[in-house]
């Protein structure tokens, strides 16, 4: 991909870890169904999102300012293996809950000012394996397409957010949940 910096580690997490961390996670986060505004109405936003972050963060997001809650351990202990292995740090987590195909997010680029110029966005993977895909946002026919499985790590740095949209799209197939975890650093 042009203009981009995008890594994926399939297996960040170990296979006996997984399930037991997307247990925890779907049974102990604060889930909420937030509602967005489409076409001048409130609708509920096609997924669940928990967010935490350390004290004194507050954060806009798809034009909804969110209060944070305090690390569960099983983020904190994240936390502390994404910043060994990348040499980033970060100080919240937005939780993705996909309950099915027809839960999704659209296409956007994490590129709220408080992320920064370049920020490293580190997203987790847990549960059901699904399609994501980049698009750029100029030269629009440049495309790109992968799948994350269950326990993967992927990055994106660099220009990344300045240059390219992503999203994951919904399906018509019977799919099981998702949990996606973006660590990141915000002012
Ligand atoms: O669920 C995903 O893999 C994408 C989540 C995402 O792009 C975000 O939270 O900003
Ligand atoms: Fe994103």
């Amino acid at each position: 991909m042009p203009d981009a910096e995008v890594y994926l580690l399939p297996a960040f997490i170990p296979p006996g870890k997984r399930e037991v961390l997307q247990q925890a996670l779907t049974e102990k986060a604060a889930w909420r169904q937030e509602k967005i505004r489409m076409f001048g109405r409130q609708v509920d936003q096609p997924r669940l999102t928990a967010w935490y972050a350390d004290a004194g963060k507050a954060y806009t997001y798809s034009g909804l300012t969110w209060e944070p809650l305090p690390w569960l351990p099983e983020l904190s202990d994240l936390r502390k293996d994404l910043e060994k292995t990348t040499g980033a740090a970060f100080n919240s987590v937005l939780q993705n809950l996909y309950r099915h195909g027809q839960d999704s997010m659209g296409w956007h680029a994490d590129d709220e000012p408080e992320l920064g110029q370049n920020p490293i966005i580190a997203s987790i993977s847990l549960g059901q394996e699904r399609t994501f895909s980049f698009r750029h946002r100029q030269q629009k026919d440049l495309k790109h397409q992968l799948v994350l499985p269950s326990g993967s790590l992927l990055l994106m740095a660099g220009p990344t957010q300045h240059f390219w949209h992503h999203q994951l799209p919904k399906t018509t197939k019977p799919l099981q949940p998702r949990i996606n975890l973006t660590f990141r650093l915000i002012d």
